[in-house]
């Protein structure tokens, strides 16, 4: 419940309120006494007590006309016949208002954030398998990959942050169920769209920048993603940050919270790094996910959970436990050769990944990938030009969530930064399926980059079933070996 006058104020202190329009008078106080018993976004969702936020490139007036709702929020008077509150910015309204109606959640959770442009799921995984055990399971999540308000049962997320409305909604929900921490990916498209506005969190975690998300519905240029990424460390009342990441120095020069480093030329350099296994923080830590970079993940998230009271007993457990589904898992062919499937989808984690499984598969090299349509565009000359520098690679280009555009094209746009002759299979399952088909011995690999476990494509703006990279794998890893 959220009164008329509530909202008034609220919007006030904010310097956000313009004016109210009813009837086409204009009002500056609440003239009725109201109160409204849910918010909403979608005017597909509403009932005779919802307070609407008419928001969005793609809203349309139609949405509202029919409407039977006594107020709604919004940058624009539509002139229609609702009561309207007019403001400057309706997503800054939304995330206050939403946080006041569910009654300031985040003050009954300590809250753990992580943004950068690589390493936010996976970070979030461990920090979630530590906090578990330093609260027996209490640890709310909003990743990528999954959300749990219970701690225990999980379900798909649609944005990797969710909308101001559902986040607030969903950390209320996370208290009424018991948790006591919660564990997040915050990413840039969050800053920018306001969704977290407004929040504090406990502790923010800021892993590493390149340039990525720059394209028409996400980043205008790497400045804008940057500065968005950065809105993190302003929001933390304590900061975790990699020590070794683009411009640190700048990023120094900004920090004005508690914080700490970790990194080679930091308090908490990783050492004696072996395929699982490392040290930090003056012990050793058993770990199941291989790679330098997600022994940093790891060592992020055991330095901002420990912030959060978890023990290094606590963490030891918890990073020895972690698996993330889709990422650096490894599986075996009858013939002995590896596949992994990760979720690189950039040229740095693919960069990175290539030189995980190099040293280790000697023979034949064989990697399956793709870049999306209608979003991250740059992907395509940063994969392409990573390719051509590595010639013993055979390459299979293969469709990636290519939404409105044409999956061939993609491939070819990416082969056209490559000098020698590269395959292009569309259908992915088929190219996973030829690659499994060329191996033929335990020193060869195949990497099957991008899609993880991912149980959909995006092709047309909808979601298109797809058993994911893992379970193709599976299904042909008894192809006849090729000995
Ligand atoms: C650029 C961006 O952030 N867009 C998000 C944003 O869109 P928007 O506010 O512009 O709204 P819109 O899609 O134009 O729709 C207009 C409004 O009309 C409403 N509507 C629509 C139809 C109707 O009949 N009635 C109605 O009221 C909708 O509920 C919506 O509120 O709000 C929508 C939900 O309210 C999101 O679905 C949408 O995410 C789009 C789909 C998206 O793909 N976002 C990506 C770029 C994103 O945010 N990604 C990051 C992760 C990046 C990473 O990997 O690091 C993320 O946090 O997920
Ligand atoms: N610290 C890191 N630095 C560079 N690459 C990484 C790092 N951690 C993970 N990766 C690579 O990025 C891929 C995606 O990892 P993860 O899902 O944890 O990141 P994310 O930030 O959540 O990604 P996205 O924003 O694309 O959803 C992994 O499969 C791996 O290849």
């Amino acid at each position: 419940m959220i009164t008329l006058t509530t909202v008034l104020d609220i919007l006030k202190t904010d310097e956000n309120f313009r004016d109210m329009i009813i009837k086409g008078e204009y009002f500056n106080d609440g003239c009725v006494d109201l109160s409204f018993d849910k918010l909403s976004y979608d005017s597909r969702d509403t009932s005779s007590q919802t307070l609407f936020f008419a928001k969005g490139i793609q809203f349309k007036r139609e949405f509202l006309i029919d409407l039977a709702i006594p107020f709604y929020i919004s940058e624009i008077d539509y002139e229609v016949d609702i009561p309207a509150i007019i403001v400057h910015d309706v997503k800054h309204a939304m995330s206050l208002i939403a946080m006041s109606f569910y009654d300031h959640p985040q003050t009954s959770l300590k809250t753990l954030a992580f943004t950068g442009t690589k390493g936010k799921t996976t970070a979030a995984y461990f920090a979630k398998n530590i906090l578990d055990q330093h609260n027996h399971n209490k640890t709310a999540m909003f990743s990528t990959m999954d959300t749990t308000l219970d701690g225990r049962t999980f379900f798909k997320s649609k944005l990797t942050t969710p909308e101001s409305i559902d986040l607030f909604r969903m950390m209320r929900e996370a208290v009424n169920n018991g948790m006591t921490h919660l564990v997040m990916e915050v990413s840039s498209q969050a800053y920018k769209t306001a969704r977290v506005y407004g929040l504090v969190f406990d502790v923010g975690v800021f892993l590493n920048i390149s340039p990525d998300h720059i394209g028409p519905i996400e980043h205008p240029t790497f400045e804008d993603y940057f500065y968005c990424k950065r809105q993190l460390l302003a929001n933390s009342k304590y900061a975790v940050v990699n020590a070794e990441m683009a411009h640190i120095e700048f990023i120094k020069s900004q920090l004005t919270c508690e914080h700490t480093f970790y990194g080679d030329t930091s308090p908490y350099p990783i050492t004696n790094s072996k395929a699982f296994s490392f040290e930090a923080m003056g012990e050793r830590f058993d770990i199941q996910l291989i790679g330098h970079f997600n022994q940093e993940n790891a060592l992020s998230a055991a330095l901002a959970a420990q912030q959060l009271g978890a023990s290094l007993t606590d963490i030891k457990l918890g990073i020895a436990e972690t698996t993330v589904p889709g990422r650096m898992e490894v599986l075996s062919q009858h013939n002995g050769a590896k596949i992994f499937v990760d979720y690189a989808h950039n040229a740095d984690s693919l960069e990175k990944l290539i030189n995980v499984v190099r040293p280790h598969q000697t023979g034949k090299l064989i990697v399956v990938i793709g870049t999306t349509g209608n979003k991250g565009e740059s992907r395509r000359q940063g994969i392409g030009e990573l390719l051509n520098t590595l010639p013993d690679i055979q390459v299979i280009l293969t469709a990636d969530d290519p939404n409105f555009e044409d999956p061939a094209e993609i491939a070819r746009e990416i082969s056209g930064f490559i000098t020698r002759e590269v395959a292009i299979i569309v259908d992915r399952e088929l190219a996973i399926e030829t690659a499994l088909n060329q191996t033929t011995g335990a020193d060869d690999a195949v990497i099957i980059a991008g899609k993880g476990v991912d149980a959909f494509q995006i092709v047309n703006g909808s979601r298109v079933p797809y058993p994911g990279d893992r379970k193709i794998a599976e299904k042909y890893l008894s192809l006849p070996s090729h000995d």
